[in-house]
């Protein structure tokens, strides 16, 4: 197959041939001769985007959402790679609960990771051999789930890990900074003013010392904060920021409600400028979602009672695409394209994955930058309905292909005369392991 003249995210316009799951040939004016040309002209291909941070909750929580609907949304959003995280119930703390989640992964329309999580009943001499993605998100106070760990059993966890060359990731807030007179109020903002900025900096810090002090590098989950970025940075870790701490803050939360909570909690608009700058600047070495789902039951309650986490796996690159059109946002489509492909590639050792070049897999997105559409959140494909994101401009891909299938198209713009059917097309395609097809089975 030939995708003709698309331009890349370096501005070039290029041919770009596909056989097989993979890219074989990018150049100008190759011979289509035997090809089906699929034509790109005007339009922006970008490797598709690997989300080292999801939660499609099976096993365990089905009625949020699941492999087949986590992964359709992460294709309508140009996601080719997703990464589920450990909260599940059960917790991916063993070969068993692992094997589990594998059987649901094979639901998944895009490729993927399973991450191993940590608890005091972990059994890691097994599921450190396990096609883990990498160990974490570790947990390092409560969040969705009571996984929140103690600092030795971190440390012995980072130790296992190390040795048995499995990447770490930290969910790094620490609850001796949260501030309880927020439990007086009952407002929104009242999160963001209990799990406090201070509470992910310390975090960060004692994590990125423990990680010293075992010669060993970590990856932190979500970080919210300029200053979490610039610790870990400067440790030589590496870090990932969500598009709702990059694009939301706590001005938003008048109007989200309990819809904006979740851990780590919306920061001040001054320090969500500082964290875009060091987005913008290449201090944050990737964007990935976090993306949790929960009901608007489960959300229709206090602020303290409400579950947090919001979706956002659909929504991503759409909403980084809509950033790099305005030129004054200092986002470009090459800073996008290594924010949400290239940058997790290497981090996270996918040689194969993250680039538009001979020899990769032929992960690929065709998008239209030349017009915006705004997102609407029934129209999304997950479970749940409803985004935090609910009216902004976003640009949505046309199509997206998984290792040479197209997985996804996206149905004709709006019939003239009806402003529901969207006839979005997802193909039967089953995503694999990006670790490698099977585990070694070594109970
Ligand atoms: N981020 C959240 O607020 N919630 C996540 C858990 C997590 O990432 O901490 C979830 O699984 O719901
Ligand atoms: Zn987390
Ligand atoms: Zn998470």
């Amino acid at each position: 197959m030939l995708i003709r003249n698309a331009t890349l995210p370096d501005g070039h316009q290029r041919d770009v041939r596909v056989r097989g799951e993979s890219i074989v040939e990018v150049g100008r004016d190759l011979d289509a001769s035997d090809q089906h040309v699929i034509e790109a002209t005007g339009k922006r291909l970008f490797p598709g985007m690997i989300d080292a941070h999801v939660h499609f909750r099976q096993p365990g929580y089905p009625h949020k959402e699941t492999w087949a609907s986590g992964s359709r949304s992460a294709a309508a959003g140009g996601v080719t790679t997703v990464v589920d995280q450990p909260n599940t119930d059960p917790p991916t703390i063993d070969g068993e609960s692992f094997d589990q989640k594998a059987e649901f992964a094979a639901d998944s329309v895009v490729d993927w990771g399973i991450n191993g999580g940590v608890t005091a009943d972990w059994i890691p001499n097994v599921l450190l051999r396990r096609r883990l993605f990498a160990l974490g998100e570790v947990f390092l106070a409560d969040s969705t789930g009571d996984m929140g760990i103690e600092a030795d059993l971190f440390a012995d966890a980072l130790e296992a890990a190390t040795d048995n060359d499995v990447p770490v990731t930290v969910h790094a807030e620490d609850a001796d900074y949260f501030n309880d007179d927020a439990k007086a109020r009952d407002d929104a903002d009242a999160w963001s003013a209990f799990r406090t900025a201070k509470a992910e900096a310390k975090a960060v810090e004692r994590a990125c010392a423990v990680a010293k002090e075992h010669d060993a590098t970590i990856h932190i989950a979500h970080t919210s904060t300029p200053e979490g970025v610039d610790i870990a940075s400067e440790a030589g870790m590496t870090t990932e920021v969500t598009p709702h701490h990059l694009l939301l803050s706590r001005r938003d939360l008048s109007e989200l409600g309990t819809f904006g909570r979740m851990n780590p909690p919306l920061r001040r608009e001054k320090r969500r400028q500082k964290l875009y700058e060091r987005v913008v600047d290449g201090t944050v070495d990737m964007i990935a979602t976090d993306h949790a789902p929960h009901t608007r039951e489960e959300k229709d309650a206090s602020i303290w009672d409400a579950p947090s986490g919001v979706p956002g796996v659909e929504t991503v690159l759409p909403l980084l695409l809509a950033e790099a059109r305005d030129p004054d946002s200092g986002l470009t489509y090459e800073r996008v394209r290594d924010l949400t492909a290239r940058n997790p590639a290497d981090v996270f050792g996918l040689p194969q994955k993250g680039a538009i070049e001979a020899g990769k897999d032929a992960d690929l997105v065709l998008v239209d930058t030349t017009e915006t559409s705004e997102i609407s959140g029934e129209t999304l494909h997950s479970k749940r309905g409803w985004t935090p994101f609910e009216g902004r401009d976003a640009v949505f891909p046309e199509w997206t292909m998984v290792r040479g299938v197209v997985v996804y198209e996206r149905g004709d713009a709006l019939d003239a005369d009806d402003s529901a059917a969207q006839e979005d097309v997802f193909y039967d395609h089953q995503g694999e392991n990006v670790r490698g097809a099977d585990s070694e089975r070594l109970e």
